[in-house]
Formats: structure tokens, sequence, C-alpha cells
């Protein structure tokens, strides 16, 4: 169910200080982008180390893959990639921006609220669970690494495999008290579903051949009908109140006295998005929530609204 097809592109901001894996979680979403055609955004190639058997062709600031996706050098001008990635035909279903070691990445997350052509799917930022408390503290650039910090709604613990115990629950302490309302997840070598990093709930793709687990599945989605059109305000006052498991939700629903159309509803982190939407043809409304295990049972608080599970599948990781 890629519901934004035809209309604004889902924009990924994907940020974090210098080495904390940005660029592994990078490679790791064209090598796997589960089945959405991504345009990726960089820097640079020079860290991209792309499968060179993925490669089908390069030209330019452009590395085109076999599995759709595209691979964009977007160099200090990051409004210019936006507009040359938009122009490409056929129009990426996501884009995913990989923010420089030392941005903001709200100031790309703004690029992404302002263009009409664009919506926020999300604003992930990583730490390196073995260097973050320190960097913290860093007299010269500890600002820097709280500012993108706060900007996050993920935020991924990376190399929990360097850091010892007591290092990682003083990082997971910091990264609570300075974004309280991001959720917070373990990733090792940018292992993480694609569904969790982009938002797209793709029960279509779900449907399909499924991928080979790499490990036993943590992450899961469930898939909620309504009996009833909606308040805003009861369906925000629920997206406000999802338990910890739940990482995303996106879905389309109608509201109490509006005919003829829908509205496109996304949680992520801290922020809740309800926004029309043409309801396409032949689509059911639904909400997908996706988050860690225990997302089931989440689901159960939307009963009161009208909204029934009526799907639950594990993602492989
Ligand atoms: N041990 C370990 N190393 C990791 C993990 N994730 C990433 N790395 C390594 O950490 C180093 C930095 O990772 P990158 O993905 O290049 O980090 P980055 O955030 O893109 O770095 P910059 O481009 O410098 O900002 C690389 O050598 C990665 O292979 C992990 O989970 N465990």
């Amino acid at each position: 169910m890629r519901i934004n097809a035809g209309l604004r592109v889902p924009l990924t901001v994907i940020g974090g200080f210098l080495g904390a894996g940005k660029t592994t979680l990078v490679n790791a979403l064209l090598a796997e982008p589960g089945g959405a055609r991504l345009a990726v955004l960089v820097n640079d190639f020079g860290a991209v180390n792309i499968d060179a058997s993925l490669i089908v062709a390069r030209e330019g600031d452009t590395i085109a893959l076999s599995n759709g996706c595209v691979c964009c050098a977007m160099g200090d001008d990051l409004g210019r990639g936006i507009a040359t990635i938009l122009a490409r035909r056929p129009t990426p279903e996501h884009i995913v921006v990989e923010a420089s070691g030392v941005a903001d990445p709200w100031r790309i997350a703004e690029i992404a609220l302002i263009d009409p052509d664009l919506v926020l799917a999300g604003v992930v930022v990583l730490a390196d669970a073995s260097g973050i408390t320190a960097l913290l503290t860093d007299p010269l650039v500890g600002e820097t690494a709280r500012r993108q910090l706060q900007a996050a709604d993920l935020l991924f613990l990376t190399k929990p495999d360097l850091a010892p115990a007591e290092s990682i629950e003083a990082a997971r302490a910091a990264l609570a008290e300075l974004a309280p309302k991001a959720r917070l997840l373990t990733v090792s070598h940018g292992a993480v579903p694609p569904e969790v990093v982009l938002g797209e709930t793709g029960a279509d793709r779900r449907l399909g051949p499924s991928r080979p687990a790499r490990h036993a599945s943590l992450f899961e989605t469930v898939t909620l009908r309504p009996s009833r059109p909606l308040a805003e305000a009861e369906l925000r006052a629920a997206l406000d109140r999802l338990p910890a498991p739940v990482l995303r939700a996106k879905g389309l629903l109608r509201m109490a006295g509006e005919t003829g159309r829908a509205w496109l509803v996304q949680r992520v982190g801290r922020r809740t998005e309800i926004a029309p939407h043409p309801l396409p043809t032949g689509a059911a409304e639904a909400l997908v929530l996706i988050g860690t295990a225990g997302t089931d049972a989440a689901a159960e608080a939307f009963r009161p609204l009208g909204l029934t599970p009526v799907q639950a599948l594990q993602i492989p990781r």
C-alpha cells in the first residue's frame, strides 16, 4: 500500500555524527529496499560501496541499480539534488538523504516540510554506542551532536558489538534525556528492516515473495481496519499514546463528517501528520503499525476507536 503514489514523494533523512554508521545503513537500504524504488542522495560516492553486481549504469552524478534504485551524489546543493531526483522518470517512490556527519538533519527535514512535492517520512539519527557519551561532552562538537540527536524521530544506537553493556545503558539514558519522544532501537551493521527506516507499510510487498530472514524477526506490522469514520481529535489522542513497541503508524482513513476524500495519517517519533488525500480507487481504508515485538498487543488500544486488527505479520530482519 504505497499511498503516496502519484502525489507527494516521502523523504527520509538519515543523520548522525561522523562515523555513526549512516553509510552502512544506506548501503543496506540500497541492497534491500523492501520493494521501493529508492533514490538516495549522498554527499559524495567516496564512502558508498555499492555492490558492483547491482550497478547497471553510471551517469555523471547518478548510479542506477538493477533493483530500480538510484544513488545520487548531491555535492553541496541539496535543493538542486532533490529537484534532479524529482525530475527523474519513473519518479522515485521514496527519497533518502544521507546528511553529512556535521550537518543538522532538521535543516534537511525542513526542505521536505516546505516543498509541496515532498512529505517528510521521518528523521532517523544514528549514534555510535561506543562513543556517543564522550561525544556529547566534547567541548568542540558536543553541541553539534546534541542538535543532531534532538532532531530525531527514530534513534538508532549503532555498533552495539563494540560497546560494553554499561556503555550501551549510559548511551540509552543520554539519548532518552536528549530526545525523549524519539523511539530508540539498537541496530548492528545496518540490519534493520526497510519498513522501519522508510515507513513504507507496503502490504503489497509483504504479500509478495518474502525476503529471506537474516535474523530471527524482531519486527512486525499490524493492519487495522476501521468500522466507522473517525474524529481527528480521538485519532490524534490515540496516536499520542502509542506504546513503546510501535515505531511508526501510517494509514489512509476517512474522518467523521467528510465525504469524497480520505486522510493520510503518519506518526513517527514525536510527529503526527494528518493531511487530506484522495482515496485511490479500490483502496481500502487502513491504519498500519510498524514496530518491535508487542506491536500486536499495542494495536488493541485502537479497538475503542472502531479500529480492529485484521492482520499481524512478522518482518524478516
Ligand atoms: N563493529 C561495527 N562497526 C560498524 C557497525 N556499523 C558500522 N560500522 C563501521 O563503522 C565505520 C563507520 O561507518 P559508516 O557507515 O561509514 O559511518 P558514517 O556515519 O557514514 O560516517 P561518515 O560518512 O564519516 O559521517 C565503518 O567502518 C563501518 O563498517 C556496527 O554495527 N558494528
